[in-house]
């Protein structure tokens, strides 16, 4: 019989650098005083949070909550917007996040607690806002693959450091993973020529350090990369970050925390709900801090997709 007052937690006991286990029972203790009626699931391997989040949807239980980071709330996402429901397109799930993780970029974009426990407090909120997602299409070994993410995407030096950091992880984890894969990337990367088409207007090649396609204002752990991009406006930010050099990248680095890179001259903002993206060399594209794949990709914005309790 399905329950529609219920929450479904989805826990990804590795976010956090492996804390977010440690940190369960003391959120669970939350969650009861505050009288939430909910059930909890963990996750098992990296991806699981697809098959539950869908399973979840599909049982109707009315709010879906991550608990995690942007790779959990990632894969949750692709799981409700993949659920067989019977009134598409309009989504009957709401998505809660319990953030736990160490980027938190969705939640800083979406302007709600960082705070588990204050997160906890928050899922009673009765405020929704409807956020849009994107869409990526791409091939791998000529068959079709599909992926939705909900903060941003990107190609160039973001992608190839989310890649880095991806084997770095596997040794050291926390903060000093991403300095080193910063660093590791910033020795062997070269700018690369990027063909891109934003909706209808012409398709350009630019050499370019990286191109993000902003759905939200944060990525990389909390810098402003996209100030003036909001989640349910129904158009990307596309940020072309052109062919700047290393020096150049280093001085110009700590603006992108204040958000006032923007008016770098080799950085350039466009708005668009389609965008392609090719290369002729390596082309590597990460989404919300996961490496999706690499070869040529077509982003598009889904309008409204996602109820978010805020
Ligand atoms: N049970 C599991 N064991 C190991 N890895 C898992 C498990 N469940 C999910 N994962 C993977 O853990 C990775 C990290 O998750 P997540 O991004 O949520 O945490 P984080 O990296 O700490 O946070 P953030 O991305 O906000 O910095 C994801 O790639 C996810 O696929």
């Amino acid at each position: 019989m399905p329950n529609s007052l219920k929450t479904k937690l989805i826990i990804n006991p590795a976010a956090g650098s492996g804390t977010t286990a440690r940190r369960w029972p003391h959120i669970k203790r939350q969650l009861d005083e505050l009288g939430i009626n909910y059930e909890f699931i963990f996750t098992e391997a990296p991806g699981h949070a697809i098959a539950l989040a869908k399973e979840a949807a599909e049982a109707r239980f009315q709010n879906v909550v991550a608990v995690g980071g942007d790779g959990t709330i990632n894969e949750v996402i692709n799981g409700l917007l993949t659920a067989a429901l019977p009134i598409k397109p309009l989504m009957p799930v709401d998505l809660g996040v319990i953030n736990t993780g160490t980027g938190s970029d969705f939640v800083r974009s979406l302007g709600i607690p960082r705070n588990p426990d204050r997160a906890c407090h928050h899922l009673l909120s009765r405020q929704r806002l409807k956020v849009d997602a994107g869409l990526i299409e791409w091939k791998e070994n000529g068959e079709a693959k599909s992926r939705y993410f909900i903060n941003a995407a990107g190609v160039g030096f973001d992608a190839e450091t989310t890649s880095a950091k991806a084997k770095i992880s596997r040794l050291l984890r926390g903060p000093v993973s991403y300095i080193l894969s910063v660093g590791a990337t910033l020795f062997g990367y070269k700018n690369r020529p990027v063909k891109i088409k934003c909706d209808e207007r012409q398709e350009n090649i630019h050499r370019v350090l990286s191109i993000i396609i902003a759905n939200g204002s944060y990525f990389g752990g909390g810098m402003k990369v996209a100030p003036d991009a909001e989640l349910g406006d129904q158009l990307f930010d596309v940020l072309t970050i052109g062919d700047i050099g290393k020096v150049e990248l280093i001085q110009a680095f700590p603006r992108v925390y204040r958000g006032t890179h923007i008016t770098h001259p080799k950085v350039s903002v466009e708005r668009a709900a389609v965008i392609t993206l090719s290369s002729t060399e390596r082309l590597l594209l990460q989404a919300d801090g996961e490496i999706i794949g690499e070869g040529a990709f077509r982003l598009s914005l889904v309008p409204g997709a996602l109820n978010v309790i805020i």
